[in-house]
């Protein structure tokens, strides 16, 4: 996220606009903790994980009483346009906030989960997969060296976004997603196929969201179907949220910090700028917040040939 404040500044003082940032989201908006940036307030942000302008939900942006505080706020600061990062939660209360209020407001995709339509990735979804398999490939020294199956879970909430590419990088034999059904019978199949091929060790990657539940409520069923097997659970957590941002998180941030900044000085409201196909598009909020990304279907077909 700093990389991409950190351009939307930058941007806004290149082109001579001045520029505030609002602490906390639409809570320190409505709050009026907000604070006037210049250049060396993001100087040496580009590599830090987290955000200076720190994050937080608000109850009271829901409703229309909390917004109309937030714009007086912005009335006050004299603020002519705002840039979101966030995800589908952060652009319907933009939707609607700019209907109510006319402030024009431009998106930036900011979530690890990648699970939003109108861009290939979001930011900090690259390097929350990078942290993930990271750890994957060290729980496969345990699960190699004692002939153990290992069921791994990684965030995406609602989503495999993150499970898939871990799986596929971490050389998993199964990974289970919301996106797609599979049954625990399946699950306990494809582990029996194994055994039966001698392989001693087994990874499952596992979305925190799979409709199958968690990892240790899979891995519990597991063991009572094949008591043989030494199964282990690793919950990965809020390692994912965290660190250093990847190569690639920091140029994504910093072309959607440009492009949400140029895009609002270009007249464009209630959009999201993202990248696709290398491309830079800016995606209505409405068509964000209602379609869905597809999950990409070869990859689950990837999984299940290299794992033969
Ligand atoms: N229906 C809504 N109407 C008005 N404001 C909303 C609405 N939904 C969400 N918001 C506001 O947007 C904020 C952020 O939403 P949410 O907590 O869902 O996160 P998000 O942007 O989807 O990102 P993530 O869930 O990936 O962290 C909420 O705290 C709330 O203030
Ligand atoms: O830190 P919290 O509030 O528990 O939220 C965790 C959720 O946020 C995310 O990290 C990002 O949306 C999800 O992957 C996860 O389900």
């Amino acid at each position: 996220m700093n990389a991409c404040v950190r351009a939307v500044v930058r941007t806004a003082l290149y082109h001579g606009v001045e520029v505030y940032g609002i602490m906390r989201g639409y809570s320190g908006l409505i709050k009026g903790e907000i604070v006037r940036l210049d250049t060396t307030a993001v100087a040496n942000m580009v590599q830090r994980g987290g955000t200076l302008l720190k994050s937080a939900r608000s109850q009271k942006f829901t409703t229309r009483e909390g917004r109309q505080e937030a714009y007086n706020q912005l009335v006050h600061h004299g603020i002519e346009g705002l840039v979101v990062i966030g995800g589908n939660g952060t652009f319907t209360g933009a939707q609607l906030f700019e209907q109510e209020f006319g402030i024009p407001t431009v998106g930036a995709p900011g979530t690890i989960d990648n699970d939003l339509y109108g861009t290939d990735y979001t930011i900090g979804y690259d390097t929350a997969v990078n942290t993930a398999l990271e750890a994957i490939d060290k729980i496969r020294d345990t699960a190699d060296s004692h002939d153990r199956a290992f069921f791994v879970e990684v965030m995406g909430r609602d989503s495999g976004y993150i499970a898939i590419p871990c799986a596929i990088g971490g050389g998993a034999e199964i990974v289970l997603v919301p996106e797609q059904e599979q049954s625990l019978e399946s699950v306990i199949d494809m582990l029996q196929a194994g055994r039966k091929r001698q392989k001693s060790s087994f990874l499952v990657v596992v979305a925190e969201g799979d409709e199958e539940g968690n990892a240790t409520t899979v891995a519990a069923k597991v063991k009572e179907a094949i008591p043989e097997l030494d199964v282990r659970v690793t919950v990965i957590g809020h390692i994912q949220r965290g660190g250093a941002p990847s190569a690639a998180d920091r140029l994504l941030a910093s072309q959607i910090g440009i492009a949400a900044v140029e895009g609002l000085i270009n007249g464009m409201h209630s959009v999201m700028a993202g990248i696709i196909d290398r491309k830079l598009v800016y995606t209505p909020f409405e068509d964000c917040i209602k379609r869905k990304k597809p999950l990409n279907q070869s990859f689950m077909r990837m999984i299940e040939i290299l794992s033969t």
